[in-house]
């Protein structure tokens, strides 16, 4: 039987850095996980390309895969669905396979529910200002979009203590090693458990 990937869950505020981390782990040595695309509502900003940064749905289209039970998670944020599609989450993990999830809080939030064994990482900007120049420096948000992030980033913020790890996105590059640390630690406490049962069956 093969051994269930570990499903990873990346999460923050919007504009923290979570697409830049998760590229730079992706791209780096030593990684071998599978990215679970979401579904969106939202219009595609430029540049976008549908099917690898998002799957762009209606929020028609959307609401029937909810009614279907399609999603393994979904929220509201900002005025539009955001949802991860469950049968990729859950043949890849089926197949042995690490799956990473970039996601808001309460997706997040819900996903913890259902999947215990996950591990849950939340990425922290060095501080406010900074969140704040960082999703203007993008560029891609008018200026009350920006101010609606702002302030659901800082109900996202206290809800910190909820993950099971917090990495503060101060460079990428100790960001993504700090990711990369927790994951390697986070396989090998799941090794140990699975050799102790192992054990423990044969001396029944
Ligand atoms: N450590 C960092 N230092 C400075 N700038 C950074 C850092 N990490 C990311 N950025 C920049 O911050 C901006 C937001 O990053 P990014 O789009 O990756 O955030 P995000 O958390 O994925 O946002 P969203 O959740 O809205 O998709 C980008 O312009 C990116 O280049
Ligand atoms: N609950 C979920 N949140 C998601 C998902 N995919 C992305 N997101 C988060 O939404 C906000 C806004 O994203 P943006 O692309 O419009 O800037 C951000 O925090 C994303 O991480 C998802 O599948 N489920």
């Amino acid at each position: 039987m093969t051994e269930r990937g570990l499903l990873i869950v990346l999460s923050g505020p919007s504009g923290v850095g979570k697409g830049t981390v998760r590229k730079a782990i992706f791209e780096s040595e030593g990684t071998d996980f599978e990215y679970s695309i979401s579904m969106t509502t939202r219009n595609m900003r430029e540049g976008e390309v549908e099917g690898v940064d998002y799957f762009f749905r209606t929020r028609e289209e959307f609401e029937e895969l909810i009614a279907a039970g399609q999603m393994l998670e979904y929220a509201e944020y900002a005025g539009n669905y955001y949802g991860t599609p469950l049968t990729y989450v859950n043949d890849t993990l089926d197949q042995g396979k690490d799956v990473f999830l970039e996601i808001e809080v309460q997706g997040a939030m819900k996903v913890k529910e259902k999947v215990a064994d996950g591990v849950f990482i939340f990425l922290t900007p060095p501080d406010l200002t900074e969140l704040k120049s960082r999703i203007v420096g993008r560029g891609t948000d008018e200026l009350s979009v920006i101010e609606e992030r702002m302030e659901i980033a800082k109900a996202e913020i206290d809800m910190m203590s909820h993950y099971d790890y917090a990495v503060v996105n101060d460079k990428v590059e100790l960001a993504v090693d700090r990711i990369k640390e927790i994951i390697n630690s986070e396989h090998l406490r799941v090794a140990r458990v699975i050799h102790r049962y192992i054990k423990m069956i044969k001396e029944l």
